[in-house]
């Protein structure tokens, strides 16, 4: 686990940010005490008029139905209240719910507005209930999927160790995070090492942003054999697998021998890469110089800026930012949504950053004055952030190190060069990468595994 020593930042802020772990974004499981199970009883009561079930078990909660809502009350006393509307839509028994396909099968419009339960029971499988339809419909719900669903109000968040994320700085070089390529492409049967290799993989992917795979065959076709079995590779404008040299080929900054500063690519998607894999096949040095990689993790400056500047990150966090790619005929890429340089999900955590200087469009349209000045020192607060010595990881790749980045995350660059220089490699999907994890972590459960059940533990 790489733990970084705290970065120079004022007094103050060094008391408030501790680089290192932290929660992400969400996760599948909760605690397990906290959803102890017991020999919970399951009890009856007619709805209408607010009733309470009183179980005698302790661990098993309290319910109560009306005409228009459900309310749990849970053993550690805490309450929250669902719509009957909303659990009725979310019923996942045979006729709602596609038991293969994972599918919804009714619509909305076949749920009588006034859907309210006739029968509830509880038991430690969960709330059962009885729905006041013509076919007396039931559902039962795991208190599981109660507990994380839980809107009115919610209940804790559901963090926990697998999805945090590592945080570091330039440290990282003295034990960068890798993976071994012999592992991946392992056609052994038992135990299936390539599928647990590739999950490791992909576990140090999310949680450093980045992961080298060692002992590649400096190959363009091994290159692209070894991408193919982590995830499918991504089609865009460049092509799918890429060789590039400075050739200005194609109308970008990548396609010359300049140095590029730390940036995430593709910005002038709607949807950027999630994965950006590189393979520096060859770079004869001497007589060619330089080419060395960057690397930044865009979490940790995001971190540092939010503290040392909160206002900053705020901005970036809010102005939306024109991207475009016009270099190369025939390609005018501008997404028509511009994004903010920071993103997060629902709870507010950071899951994307989008940082181009080179691809960035004109500002400022539907901004104030104010607003223009305050990104333009908060931009150069996170500019002067990415390229201190304490956030810059510098490596020269070698060929045979293939070089796996969190695109969403972590930015990369390169130094100037000289000589004939040769990269390779691939873009893939966030949503085709993370699908991939998933699956992966489903299948072998290498980390803690969600508690809900199979149906309960998709769609979220
Ligand atoms: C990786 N490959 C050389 C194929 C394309 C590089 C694209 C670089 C572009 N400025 C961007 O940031 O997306
Ligand atoms: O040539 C390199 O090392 C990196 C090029 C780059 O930054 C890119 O392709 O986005």
């Amino acid at each position: 686990m790489i733990r970084q020593r705290l970065p120079q930042l004022t007094r103050a802020a060094r008391r408030s940010f501790y680089p290192g772990r932290i929660p992400c974004s969400r996760s599948l499981t909760t605690s397990r005490a906290s959803l102890t199970e017991s020999d919970g009883v399951s009890s009856n009561a007619r709805v209408g008029r607010p009733h309470d079930i009183s179980p005698r078990a302790s661990n098993i909660p309290t319910i109560s139905s009306d005409e228009s809502k459900t309310k749990v009350s849970w053993p550690d006393g805490r309450e929250t209240t669902f719509d009957n509307y909303f659990l009725f839509d979310h019923c996942r028994c045979p006729k709602c719910f596609h038991q293969q396909t994972k599918q919804r099968l009714k619509t909305l419009s076949v749920i009588p507005t006034d859907i309210h339960p006739i029968s509830v029971e509880v038991d430690k499988t969960g709330v059962h209930l009885t729905w006041s339809t013509s076919d007396s419909h039931k559902s039962s719900f795991p208190l599981e999927f109660l507990r994380r669903s839980a809107y009115d109000p919610p209940l804790a968040s559901y963090r926990d160790e697998k999805e945090s994320r590592i945080l570091w700085n330039s440290q990282i070089e003295q034990s960068p995070p890798s993976v071994r390529y012999t592992d991946i492409m392992s056609t052994e049967k038992e135990g299936d090492t390539s599928g647990r290799a590739i999950l490791k993989l992909l576990n140090r992917v999310h949680d450093f942003g980045f992961c080298f795979i060692n002992d590649v065959p400096a190959t363009g076709e091994e290159t692209k054999e070894v991408i193919g079995k982590v995830a499918h590779i991504r089609n865009t404008h460049y092509g799918g697998f890429w060789q590039f040299t400075a050739d200005l080929s194609h109308g970008d900054l990548a396609y010359s021998n300049e140095g590029l500063p730390a940036h995430t690519d593709t910005t002038y998607f709607t949807d950027p890469a999630g994965l950006q894999i590189f393979h520096l096949l060859s770079h004869p040095s001497p007589p060619g110089t330089g080419g060395a990689t960057l690397l930044v993790d865009g979490f940790y400056t995001a971190h540092l800026l939010s503290t040392l500047y909160p206002t900053s990150y705020s901005l970036l966090s809010r102005l939306r930012i024109p991207a475009h790619a016009s270099g190369t005929e025939g390609t005018m890429l501008r997404p028509p949504l511009s994004q903010p340089s920071f993103r997060h999900d629902e709870k507010g955590q950071l899951v994307q950053v989008r940082w181009n200087n080179e691809d960035r469009g004109v500002i400022g349209q539907g901004w104030t004055p104010d607003e223009v000045k305050g990104w333009y020192l908060a931009a150069r607060r996170y500019d002067e952030l990415n390229r201190s010595e304490d956030a810059e990881y510098w490596v020269q790749l070698k060929p045979g190190t293939v070089l796996v980045i969190d695109n969403w995350r972590v930015m990369h660059g390169r130094s100037a060069f000289t000589g004939s220089r040769t990269m390779c490699g691939a873009y893939v999907g966030a949503d085709d990468w993370l699908s991939r994890r998933a699956a992966l972590t489903k299948k072998y459960e290498i980390r803690k595994k969600s508690i809900l059940v199979e149906d309960w533990s998709v769609g979220w």
